[in-house]
């Protein structure tokens, strides 16, 4: 968390955008900590965008779709991939922005299959906020065992690997 997914994802479908091509932003309902429609950044950068309940939901949207935003992949069904690879097999440009692990440090959702089957994937690093060394992991910093548990600064910090196993 923290390190610049959802930023990276308005930055590319903004591009889109200049260059007038259609783009279709979604997220999953169930992510309303900052907006209840918006695509939101940590730093406050938004984009608006529909949000959905079934990644079957993404394929009923417009015929002339040529980019489609998706934030907070972790969330979505593993029927997500599938919807993924038919858009791309259109012809439409798939961008996808997600959470590659929970706070186990154990793949996420349907992160790994999307992973697999991606032209390419970027990962950023958000910065420990322990000892400042790049972060690839969530520390949670609240008692709670549930996989998903929305939240940000107050529930979680991005962590390096030396700083999230010492949990502590
Ligand atoms: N420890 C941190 N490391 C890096 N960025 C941080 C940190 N804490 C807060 N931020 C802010 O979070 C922004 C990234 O937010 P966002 O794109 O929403 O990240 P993500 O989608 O990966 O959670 C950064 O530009 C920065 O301003
Ligand atoms: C590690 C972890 C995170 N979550 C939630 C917390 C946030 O609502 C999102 C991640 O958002 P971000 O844009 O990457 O900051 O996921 C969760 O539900 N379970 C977890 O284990
Ligand atoms: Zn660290």
């Amino acid at each position: 968390m923290f390190s610049g997914k959802t930023e990276e994802l308005i930055r590319r479908l903004r591009r889109a955008k200049i260059a007038k091509l259609n783009v279709e932003i979604f997220k999953p309902k169930t992510e309303i900590r900052y907006h209840e429609s918006d695509v939101v950044s940590h730093d406050f950068t938004s984009m608006p965008s529909t949000p959905i309940d079934n990644s079957s939901s993404i394929l009923l949207f417009g015929s002339n779709t040529e980019v489609v935003g998706i934030d907070e992949a972790q969330f979505f069904d593993d029927g997500l991939p599938e919807v993924c690879v038919i858009l791309a097999n259109k012809g439409i440009r798939v961008i996808v922005a997600g959470l590659d692990m929970d706070f186990q440090g154990k793949p996420f959702g349907p992160m790994p299959a999307l992973m697999a089957i991606a032209e390419d994937v970027t990962k950023v690093h958000a910065i420990c906020a322990q000892c400042g060394a790049p972060a690839t992991y969530s520390y949670r910093t609240v008692a709670n065992d549930e996989t998903f548990y929305l939240g940000e600064k107050e529930s979680y910090e991005p962590r390096c690997r030396a700083c999230f196993v010492r949990k502590e």
